[in-house]
């Protein structure tokens, strides 16, 4: 055998050769003698002890540079040259990466994205006051939920921080947006519950108390660790947290002194323990990382998950609610064909009402009336769009001001937003539905905030807070002052050379400046000799002699010493104006979160105007009734008048009271690809746009509130859990059976696929029987086993209906219509022909198909015991006990 080498150690740390320009020596800090260290080194090393978990981007003049391990880190992931540093005489060359500052936004974001967690070190004296090395300190510490810079965030969703604290079965979960100031916490038990409500929300990150000896980490998406419970989603970034701020006294108290509240009643959660300690936690957590610019929460709201309709994850994804269920994009989502609004609070706002619908009559018809405001008074609409496109984000805004992160162009936006706002109340004097209403009243102190900031603040400042030019003329005495002076001596300087060239009589004398030397006059070395007594020679170029004069070096101190201080002064000015502001953040979200319902509302309108939609009339009970109902989505994909709409009636208000209209539960069949998962989605979606106060895609609609709606679509592996087709239908199926109730919707896209025929056709009868007398959920059921439309001769509630088609010799016109009656074949064979199966294989299957009806026909009926319990459970949708038999004759 060939003697083999020794794996020779990478230099490189798997940086490509084109990246890694020196090799790469200690990669560990620890693991270098720290008294060998530069200075520099030596405080860099001790900032790191404190943030072993983050990137640490360290501020050397205008570069923030990271060493060490993390510096393979950053040039790996970021794709940036690797190269070194000295970090001692004894040590020598250390790696480094480096990112300029004005880069660090958009560099920090991509470092965020990937789910690392990000310590800022900045300088926080000015170097050229600096004795001895610089000062710096840890500013900011950005994770994936802590995020605030607008570059880094996506304006039209919500960045979510939450934090949970368990208890056995119970949990508490709180979750904040620390740019926005949303700050809500709720509790409950069933942790399958918590599960689904992660998945609502989508966190950015989540903190989870711990025992880890190693706290801090941040576990990135697909990371996995003893320390969080593998029933937890693990798409997630978590951050494991020590236990202290998560119990319950500390928790309390730092809620109560962050508020400044003497008790949490207040809140809503003085009697929810867990939902207390999980918002503890997460306001410890800020403390922690955000430092000096913590931006202010809204006041903690407490929320039940019964307030809502229920929508879990699976039926979140198969209505396709916020990205499609394929591509996971947001084009062609429910989202994407509502989505009509003006306003990136707007547009998160239509993502949060679609992910929770209400189940208050009353929420709903306030929403209902004010598009239906809306839709009948185009010209108000239209001019209410006008208005809020000139809206800025407020939410935002108003966060940066309170966490001391806005600068000039952040509260000019404001202050133009905030002008808007009597224009918004004039339009909507005259409305009289709930939300436009709430728009009719601008408090005071924010116009008057508006108006002080136009008239302080240029109309574009710079993005630099410490170079002037932000502060108007006229607003400061002290500062019209200072500029007059540097403007005086600007102006000596400017008429110098006339006036040096006539006293000396060298025409061709100048007067100039650079940056190494400052002004200086000019005289070209042929004329040098005629250059007065007080000139003083600075500097010999090839053809020109340079001069200053006492004089001149005197007006140009005084002319930087003036600027500074009217920089400085103007800094001030800015600093207290932003205070102003960031002392009305409440109010101003207050303002937003109307601004943003009423946005939401109007694009609303606007959906309902150009795609037909109607308003649905909403009743207390069970019905469903829809007349003529289109899918909103596939609706606006196809060409105009290609949508088939179909109707719906469900929903008897007694077993006995049910007909074909108005049945508890549908069989639904027709060939594939006829429409059939096309129509129960349409039906799902209608009832969850009605529910969040929307307009809906149908001539009419008669819909009463549900507490859920469940749905089983499509067979897809989930091959993360390894769990196969079948076994995840059945775990959908379950859950569905387990909690859905009269009140519930319930979507079948077919059960017992996965499995041999007379065991999936035995589990799909005995489900959708169960369905539809013990639990009496409002249900279509699409199936490909016509046998189930024996159950409708069987039970008075259940209906069948069936997509239909037409035959030609060789091909089926797809009419998408649905229509009373059960198909009564399956076209299975005719898809296979036209697919191109081999003719062979087709007449052979004709001949299997017809010897199998032959001999094994499936009498319908249900075995006389099961019958009997049935009948007395659920009397009256048992018509002919008679006819009842066995189900296998
Ligand atoms: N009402 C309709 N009007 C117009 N086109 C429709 C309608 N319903 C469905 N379609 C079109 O038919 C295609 C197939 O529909 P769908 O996926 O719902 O069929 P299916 O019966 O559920 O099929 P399978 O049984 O194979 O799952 C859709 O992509 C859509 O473009």
């Amino acid at each position: 055998m060939p003697a083999t080498d020794p794996p020779k150690p990478d230099p490189t740390f798997g940086i490509p050769e084109r990246l890694a320009k020196h090799t790469v020596r200690h990669a560990d800090y620890r693991a270098v003698s720290r008294e060998q260290m530069t200075p520099m080194m030596h405080h860099y090393a001790e900032v790191k002890d404190q943030y072993p978990h983050a990137l640490l981007l360290y501020r050397v003049g205008d570069f923030f540079e990271t060493f060490f391990q993390d510096a393979i880190t950053v040039a790996r992931e970021l794709e940036l040259v690797l190269t070194s540093k000295d970090a001692g005489k004894e040590i020598g060359r250390v790696p480094l990466s480096g990112i300029p500052h004005h880069a660090l936004d958009r560099y920090c974001a991509l470092l965020v994205e990937k789910g690392f967690a990000v310590a800022i070190c900045d300088q926080v004296e000015d170097p050229a006051q600096a004795q001895g090395l610089v000062k710096r300190a840890v500013t900011r510490v950005i994770t994936p939920g802590t995020v605030l810079e607008a570059g880094m965030l996506s304006a039209r969703r919500n960045n979510f921080l939450a934090a949970v604290a368990i208890a056995g079965e119970h949990w508490g979960l709180a979750h904040a947006d620390v740019s926005t100031g949303e700050f809500l916490t709720t509790q409950s038990s069933d942790l399958e519950q918590l599960c689904q409500e992660l998945m609502r929300l989508q966190p950015a990150e989540i903190l989870l108390p711990t025992n880890a000896p190693d706290l801090g980490g941040l576990l990135r998406p697909g990371e996995t660790s003893e320390h969080v419970p593998d029933w937890l989603p693990t798409q997630f970034c978590y951050t494991l947290r020590s236990q202290t701020p998560f119990t319950q006294t500390e928790a309390r108290q730092r809620l109560l002194q962050h508020f400044r509240l003497r008790s949490l009643e207040g809140l809503g959660c003085d009697h929810l323990p867990l939902a207390v300690r999980a918002a503890g936690g997460l306001l410890e957590y800020l403390e922690d990382t955000q430092k000096a610019t913590q931006a202010p929460l809204q006041p903690l709201a407490t929320y039940a998950l019964t307030e809502y309709l229920v929508i879990d994850h699976q039926t979140r994804r198969n209505l396709e609610i916020t990205q499609t269920a394929r591509d996971g994009i947001f084009h062609g989502s429910l989202l994407w064909a509502l989505d009509k609004t003006v306003t990136p609070m707007g547009s998160r706002a239509l993502r949060r009402w679609l992910l929770q619908p209400l189940l208050s009559l009353e929420g709903i018809q306030a929403r209902q009336q004010t598009i239906a405001e809306l839709v009948a008074n185009g010209a108000l609409r239209q001019q209410l769009q006008q208005l809020l496109k000139q809206i800025y984000d407020l939410e935002r805004l108003a966060g940066r001001a309170g966490s001391g992160t806005a600068n000039g162009r952040d509260l000019v936006t404001l202050a133009e937003s905030f002008a808007r706002l009597p224009d918004l109340a004039a339009l909507a004097a005259h409305a009289d539905s709930p939300y436009l209403r709430a728009l009719q009243q601008v408090p005071p102190v924010l116009e008057q905030l508006g108006q002080r900031l136009r008239s302080h603040l240029v109309e574009s400042p710079p993005l630099s807070l410490t170079e002037g030019n932000l502060i108007r003329a006229g607003v400061n005495a002290h500062l019209d002052e200072l500029r007059q002076r540097v403007s005086g001596d600007q102006q000596w300087i400017a008429n110098l050379e006339v006036t040096e060239r006539d006293r000396t009589g060298i025409s061709n004398l100048k007067v100039g400046y650079t940056k190494a030397f400052g002004y200086y006059i000019s005289i070209s070395r042929a004329k040098s000799k005629d250059a007065p007594e007080d000139y003083i020679r600075k500097q010999t170029l090839t053809n020109e002699e340079r001069y200053i004069t006492p004089d001149l070096k005197e007006r140009e101190a005084r002319i930087f010493t003036t600027q500074e201080e009217s920089q400085q002064l103007e800094y001030e000015i800015f600093v207290g104006l932003r205070e102003e502001v960031s002392h009305q953040v409440e109010l101003i979200r207050k303002v937003a979160a109307t601004v943003a319902a009423a946005d939401v509302l109007a694009g609303l309108a606007e959906v309902a105007i150009y795609q037909g939609y109607c308003r649905p009339q909403m009743v207390p009970g069970r019905p469903i009734q829809i007349e003529a109902g289109r899918h909103p989505v596939v609706e606006q994909s196809l060409p105009a008048g290609f949508f088939v709409p179909n109707s719906t009636g469900l929903g008897s208000a007694e077993p006995k009271a049910a007909s074909p209209q108005s049945p508890d539960l549908i069989i639904l069949t027709g060939p594939n690809a006829s429409g059939k998962s096309c129509y129960l989605r349409q039906v799902g979606l209608i009832q969850l746009m009605a529910q969040v106060g929307s307009f809906v895609p149908a001539a009419a609609a008669t819909l009463g509130v549900c507490d859920r709606i469940f749905t089983r679509v499509g067979a897809v592996d989930d091959l993360a859990t390894g769990q196969s087709t079948f076994m995840v239908e059945m775990n959908e199926t379950a859950n569905i059976l387990n909690h859905a109730t009269p009140q519930s919707l319930v979507l079948l896209d077919e059960i017992g696929r996965g499995t041999a025929t007379f065991d999936g056709l035995s589990i799909a009868w005995a489900v959708a029987e169960h369905l539809a007398t013990d639990i009496r959920a409002r249900t279509i059921f699409a199936t490909h086993y016509h046998e189930l439309n024996e159950l409708a001769s069987i039970l008075s509630n259940v209906a069948n209906y069936q997509v239909t088609v037409k035959e030609l010799p060789d091909q089926i016109i797809f009419l998408h219509q649905v229509q009373p009656g059960g198909a009564d074949r399956s076209y299975g064979i005719e898809a296979g022909r036209l697919a191109g199966l081999p003719p062979s294989v087709i007449s052979r299957a004709r001949q299997v198909m017809g010897q199998i009806e032959k001999h094994s026909k499936i009498a319908v009926g249900l075995r006389t015991g099961r019958r009997a319990k049935s009948a007395q459970e659920a009397p009256g949708l048992y018509p002919d006990p008679e006819a009842q038999l066995d189900i296998f004759g």
